[in-house]
């Protein structure tokens, strides 16, 4: 291998190592079952879950999702969703700590409004600030705005995780082309979050050198989950693979497969 040539190095956050790149989300399953086979079949190592909507002990009657997906095998990354303001996602990341035994590992979504699910940004910023100067590792979910990307970088976010577009929408990578200034001058892992709604979406974030993709609606909605699950496996696999390999250059004009010189009857 030749030493420009790119590494196959693990996909690291906070110092855990990863050997999947696909992060997958539980929410919109039809049951606890269905979550696990999907889950099981995406070959995730990390999964996320909204605290506010998920049961991971609080309601003790109710059943617990870490009996579907043990943590001796999943990493879980606990996640805002639903939080509008600072201060609520704070205060949801304090909890899952509390329920996870001192898991400091965090995914931190600030969300602007209903109708868009679109990141506050500038309370996003802030709840980063706080959790990060409390201790947490905090993976973020971000618009792509490179600026945006690089202060959170700034304050000390182990992962940033710009969407490709809204959350649930399916619509894959609305502007690739941030997401190369993004990639361009990152530090930390960036994974795309929101908005992946097929395979190809997926492979193509990888291509472009994303760490990792995270995909909740795409495989939970799709007829099959745990097939569709299976098929972003491949995909991401795929899409690592030919970042690695480097793709041939996009050229002008034609140039033929086989050469001209040395025709037969030429
Ligand atoms: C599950 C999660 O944490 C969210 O960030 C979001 O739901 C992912 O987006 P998609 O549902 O569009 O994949």
């Amino acid at each position: 291998m030749s030493a420009d040539q790119r590494q196959d190095i693990p996909l690291t956050v906070a110092g855990r190592v990863f050997s999947s790149r696909l992060l997958v989300g539980t929410g919109k399953y039809r049951d606890f079952d269905e979550t696990a086979a999907a889950v099981e079949a995406s070959g995730t190592e990390l999964v996320t879950v909204a605290v506010r909507r998920t049961n991971l002990g609080q309601n003790p009657d109710e059943p617990n999702l870490l009996d579907a997906l043990p943590t001796s095998r999943y990493t879980i990354l606990p996640n805002t969703a639903g939080c509008y303001t600072a201060k609520d996602a704070v205060r949801t990341c304090k909890l899952a700590r509390e329920l996870l035994d001192g898991h400091n590992l965090v995914k931190l979504e600030v969300l602007g409004d209903d109708g868009t699910l679109y990141p506050n940004v500038v309370e996003t910023l802030k709840a980063a600030e706080t959790l990060v100067n409390d201790g947490f590792d905090v993976m973020v979910y971000t618009s792509d705005d490179p600026i945006v990307a690089k202060e959170l970088e700034r304050i000390g976010c182990c992962a940033v995780m710009p969407l490709g577009s809204l959350i649930g929408s399916g619509h894959g990578l609305l502007n690739p082309a941030t997401l190369e200034i993004i990639l361009e001058h990152a530090e930390v892992p960036i994974l795309v979050d929101a908005g992946i709604g097929t395979p190809s979406d997926a492979a193509l974030a990888m291509e472009m050198g994303c760490a990792g993709v995270l995909i909740n609606s795409a495989i939970a909605n799709a007829r099959q989950p745990v097939r569709m699950a299976h098929a972003m496996k491949l995909a991401v696999e795929a899409g690592r693979e030919a970042y690695l390999a480097e793709r041939m250059p996009r050229r002008a004009s034609a140039s033929p497969s086989s050469p001209f010189a040395g025709r037969i009857n030429a």
